[in-house]
């Protein structure tokens, strides 16, 4: 049916245009009666340029016979017709200026037309008449000259709206602009004619082009450009005309086919947020002082009033050695960190030629030709370290041969180091990263300050970075659940440690997540000491570092003991069952490790049993790790670590061996050193390059004053005595919890014991009430954690009160 309708209509444009193509030669060739009548309607029409009016039926009919469609009235055709419009009204205009002095207008042009008719039926041999542009050029002058004529101005208004009229005619029916007209070509006539033959070429390419284009594809071939464009520069789907991207290249042998491809910046991304600030000195060095630092985007409970502390004074920056523990506190006026803490964005990034990038991809091209493989850049993505080309190879090139060149690309580009990644996850195309000669820096203010990271629903946000396309990267610990950072010295391990740190003090008050972090190498993590979120004091010494370890186990067996006495499979659910009943929550626990290797030299299988056993069950029990190392060898991170730890960020390292032990493959071998990284969350396929996010110590030292100011430490943890030799059995006798008799009365009562059980019944913290268990078990009254069951008791009543009396001695 379908096609029966479509012959007929083939048919029905063929036998239309034919018939018009005729009557338009006869008009012309003014052949018989009935040309005669066409041409005579013509000269009525057109005046002394009658021939325009068969000319262009004439176009309109073979349009309709070889496109099959019928004549579109678009902006171009539109175009055509108010230059005839306008053209012809020009020439009425000037007839009428000579000849019609005082008879009336329309009488005028009758006699005038009348006379050529006469003249081209029945040539004289005199000199045509003049005719002017007919009543189509006498319909619009003499509205024209009604509307914008003032006597004995010589028709000035309406001349004017002829001109305006013929430049917007020229502008639809060319589909340019002007001002580009004027500025392409050397001089107005060059431009217009430049314009004009292009115009003419496109009409005629439209009209031949194959029948099976459809109509609404000839309306996006704008006339004016060939089908083979000159390189543009797409940036962001923005077009610019660039000439130079052409001269850009003329080093290279130029390709006979290159199509410029599309390029993405990351500054368009990053760009608003850099807006943003106004300081434009804020760069990484220059910090501003804390007071004048105004426009402060607080993240939350920004009316919160700044409070003196109030739990009682702690030693600051207690080193290690004896400090006294106490319990959480919770303070419900902590506020929140501001942002404005953080130093602006330094404007960074702006350096960058996409007439270079251009010509890389034209000599990533050629080279790759050179070698005999054939294959086209896509688009090209600036990043803030490297830039990424996407390559696409032909039809039957293998991966492996590009892969293979990597080095004679670099040559090519005289690039320091390329990384290939075959094929860019989600795209049918190879990526090849070169590095950017300038690496802008992405602060850690500007990701905490995005959206992604603001809005995230992540328990534990952590702000990392900006990948290539600029977007920031905002990774959840909580899903990790657990982060192996890895990286040769001075790659960007500490910074990024930083900026994890700073991620969870700007969204956690001190009772909600708690920090434990060991730092052997005594450099990087101090600056904490003395924060309210430390579970105690930054561990130093890598003997205690097992015994602190040690006790995050603990800690996990507990909160196993605990959910499982609530039912609760995770503690999500068990802070819900909590607040249900108007109990304070358990704080999520990070520990930290800033230099794993320092640990494995001094108990290697403590510490590897530690964090295995803390990797394996520490998820559900709110428990994260964060171990980060130098020496990314297998002795360090040994099979099992690496077994438990899924989610991984890998910074430089000397070698693809290394590498491998990190991300189970080659590439951070390739990476750029200074925050240059790949980051691999548990689940993803493949590693995503990041620029981590930079924070330099001065920030940082502004962060810990701030939380300080508010609120003093108070560990929870007791390190006191351990580490140096096994904990010490004996310690019955240390300060024992003023609660610690009563506690045992009732557990021996019941003839079993648990953290929450001394909750309920005292009223009391679960620290407080746990630390009170251990205390039983290493006087030897209750048996050991075993699992989801309570404790065993394991002396009788008349033991305990035998022994009563020395336990409440001692406490006195
Ligand atoms: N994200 C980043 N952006 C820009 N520069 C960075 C970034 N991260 C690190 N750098 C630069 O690299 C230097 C070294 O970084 P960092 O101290 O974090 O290295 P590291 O891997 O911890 O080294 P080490 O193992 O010796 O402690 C920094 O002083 C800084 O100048």
């Amino acid at each position: 049916m379908a096609r029966k309708q479509q012959q007929k209509n083939i048919l029905k444009y063929e036998v239309t245009g034919l018939a018009m193509l005729t009557a338009s030669a006869l008009a012309l060739g003014r052949l018989g009666l009935v040309g005669q009548i066409f041409a005579v309607a013509s000269i009525y029409l057109a005046g002394s340029w009658y021939f325009l009016i068969p000319i262009l039926v004439g176009y309109a009919a073979l349009y309709m016979m070889i496109r099959r469609t019928r004549f579109p009235w678009d902006s171009r055709h539109v175009g055509l017709l108010i230059i005839l419009l306008c053209f012809l009204a020009f020439m009425e205009m000037d007839f009428y200026g000579k000849t019609y002095e005082s008879i009336p207008l329309y009488k005028a042009q009758f006699n005038a037309l009348s006379d050529l008719r006469q003249y081209i039926f029945q040539p004289t041999g005199s000199a045509p008449p003049r005719a002017g542009g007919g009543f189509l050029g006498y319909g619009v002058f003499a509205i024209l000259h009604a509307l914008f004529n003032t006597p004995g101005t010589s028709e000035v208004g309406p001349r004017l709206v002829i001109t305006a009229g013929c430049l917007i005619g020229i502008a639809l029916a060319l589909q340019t602009s002007l001002v580009n007209l004027v500025k392409r070509g050397t001089g107005w006539t060059e431009g217009l004619m430049g314009s004009l033959w292009q115009s003419v070429r496109s009409h005629v390419n439209v009209l031949f082009r194959s029948d099976r284009d459809t109509d609404d594809q000839v309306e996006q071939i704008p006339p004016g450009k060939s089908r083979r464009k000159k390189p543009e520069l797409i940036v962001d789907g923005e077009v610019y005309e660039d000439d130079d991207a052409v001269q850009g290249s003329k080093a290279v042998r130029p390709q006979a086919k290159f199509e410029a491809p599309v390029i993405h910046d990351f500054t368009h991304r990053a760009g608003p947020l850099r807006e943003e600030t106004t300081d434009a000195a804020g760069t990484a060095t220059a910090e501003p002082p804390l007071e004048q630092m105004g426009n402060q985007l607080v993240m939350r409970f920004p009316d919160a009033p700044l409070k003196k502390p109030t739990t009682p004074p702690q030693r600051e920056h207690a080193p290690e050695g004896d400090y006294e523990v106490g319990t959480i506190v919770h303070d419900e006026n902590f506020r929140l960190p501001p942002i404005s803490l953080f130093t602006l964005p330094p404007n960074s990034g702006k350096n960058f030629s996409q007439r270079g990038a251009q010509a890389n991809a034209q000599k990533l091209e050629s080279t790759l030709q050179s070698f005999g493989v054939q294959a086209r850049v896509l688009e090209i993505s600036r990043g803030p370290t490297v830039t990424r080309y996407e390559l696409q190879p032909a039809a039957g090139v293998k991966v492996s041969r590009i892969v293979g060149l990597t080095d004679d690309i670099a040559l090519a580009l005289a690039a320091r180091d390329i990384r290939m990644e075959a094929p860019v996850p989600g795209k049918s195309v190879i990526g090849i990263e070169v590095p950017n000669e300038e690496v802008a820096i992405v602060s850690l203010r500007e990701v905490l300050a995005s959206p992604e990271f603001q809005k995230t629903n992540a328990h534990l946000a952590l702000a990392l970075g900006r990948d290539i396309s600029g977007a920031p990267i905002v990774g959840d610990l909580q899903k990790m659940p657990h982060l192996l950072v890895a990286g040769a010295t001075g790659a960007g391990k500490s910074v990024c440690i930083n900026g994890i740190v700073a991620s969870i003090m700007m969204r956690h008050k001190p009772h909600e997540v708690k920090l434990m972090m060991i730092d052997p190498k005594m450099v990087e993590l101090s600056v904490y000491n003395g924060i309210p979120h430390l579970l105690a004091p930054v561990v130093t010494d890598s003997r205690k570092a097992a015994f602190a370890l040690k006790k995050v186990v603990q800690e996990m067996e507990n909160r196993y003991q605990l959910m499982a006495e609530r039912g609760a499979r995770d503690i999500g659910r068990y802070n819900q069952l909590l607040r249900d009943e108007g109990l304070e929550p358990l704080p999520f626990i990070v520990v930290i490790v800033d230099e794993l290797a320092d640990l494995m030299m001094v108990a290697p299988g403590d510490v590897e049993d530690a964090i295995c056993r803390i990797a394996q069950m520490a998820r559900a029990a709110g428990i994260h790790l964060i171990v980060a190392t130098q020496r990314p060898s297998v002795d360090v991170i040994t099979g099992l670590i690496k077994a438990n730890i899924p989610s991984r960020i890998a910074f430089a390292v000397s070698s693809m061996h290394d590498s491998r032990t990190i991300l189970d493959g080659p590439g951070a071998e390739k990476l750029l050193g200074r925050g240059d990284m790949l980051y691999m969350p548990v689940g993803a396929s493949k590693a995503v390059r990041v620029q981590g996010a930079f924070v330099s110590e001065g920030e940082i030292e502004r962060l810990v004053k701030f939380v300080k100011e508010q609120q003093h430490a108070v560990y929870t943890v007791d390190l006191n005595h351990g580490g140096e030799e096994e904990t010490t059995e004996d310690s019955a006798g240390a300060d024992l919890d003023a609660l610690f008799a009563d506690a045992v009365d009732l557990v021996v009562d019941l003839g079993q014991a648990s953290a929450s059980m001394l909750q309920r019944r005292f009223r009391i913290g679960y620290s407080r009430a746990s630390r009170i268990v251990d205390q039983m078990e290493q006087s030897g009254i209750v048996g050991p954690f075993e699992g989801s069951k309570p404790r065993e008791v394991m002396i009788s009543k008349e033991q305990w009160l035998q022994a009563k009396s020395s336990f409440v001695r001692t406490q006195e």
